[in-house]
């Protein structure tokens, strides 16, 4: 079952209640520290209703990160273990680090009908298109500058250097991938970007398609029911 919305029941009356319908998935990518993980943030807080796809990573823990929350963090042979036992919606080297999405909580969350927001790569996001296109919405996020890119990175002051300047040297590159992309938000302004991204997740949700009430509600209408 999906988040609260107003449908029609059989009393011939509007009211809340939940409506039947696949949860949606919603990519999001961009060059590291364009501000996927704040945004990511702020759409949780304001949607408690959307389930964040917790990724395994082989990359050491961020001071402060948690595992089992911003990662599921595990050494290179789990990793193959999981890979290997297909436990992996994808999976994609990045950064020299081994990432995947473990499908299991995915499946689950999506048959609730709750939507569910994966922060992956152009790697990732193409094998999600291969795999579920129909349930998919892919957005991109740019940063205003690369400059700005660059400060964002230092600013955040959890990588190395050299870490910065790997993910610098690879963000051309990841931003060559936007036009296989639905949607394109350029994160100037947090707030900003955080209404537009909401805007696209809202309107997703009221596609025809996603309301698989309406067939009955129309029939109802024309039937003066
Ligand atoms: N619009 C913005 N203006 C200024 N700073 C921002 C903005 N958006 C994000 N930031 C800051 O930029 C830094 C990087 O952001 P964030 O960690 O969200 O990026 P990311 O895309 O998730 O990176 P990665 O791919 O490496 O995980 C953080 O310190 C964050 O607070
Ligand atoms: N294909 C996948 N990419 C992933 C996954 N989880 C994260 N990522 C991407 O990796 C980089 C680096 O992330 P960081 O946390 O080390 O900064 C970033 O672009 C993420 O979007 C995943 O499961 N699959």
């Amino acid at each position: 079952m999906a988040c609260d919305e107003t449908v029609y029941d059989e009393s011939n009356v509007m009211s809340e209640r939940h409506m039947e319908r696949r949860g949606i998935m919603i990519v999001l990518s961009s060059p590291s520290g364009a501000g996927k993980t704040t945004l990511t943030r702020g759409l949780l807080a304001d949607n408690p209703d959307i389930a964040m796809s917790v990724s395994a990573t082989t990359r050491s823990p961020r001071p402060g990160e948690v595992d089992g929350i911003d990662y599921f963090f595990i050494n290179k042979d789990r990793f193959s273990e999981m890979r290997d036992a297909d436990q992996f919606l994808e999976h994609a080297r990045v950064f020299d680090n081994y990432y995947g999405t473990p499908s299991e909580p995915v499946f689950g969350a999506l048959e609730q009908g709750r939507d569910v927001l994966f922060d992956i790569d152009w790697q990732g996001a193409q094998q999600l298109t291969e795999a579920a296109s129909d349930d998919l919405i892919k957005i991109f996020i740019l940063p205003p500058t690369l400059r700005e890119l660059e400060k964002r990175l230092r600013s955040r002051a959890q990588d190395s250097d050299e870490t910065i300047a790997k993910r610098m040297s690879k963000s051309e590159a990841e931003i060559s991938h936007w036009a296989e992309y639905d949607y394109v938000i350029v994160n100037e302004n947090v707030e900003a970007a955080q209404a537009k991204l909401q805007t696209i997740i809202n309107a997703e949700r009221l596609k025809r398609k996603r309301q698989p009430w309406t067939s009955r509600f129309v029939k109802d209408l024309i039937d003066g029911a």
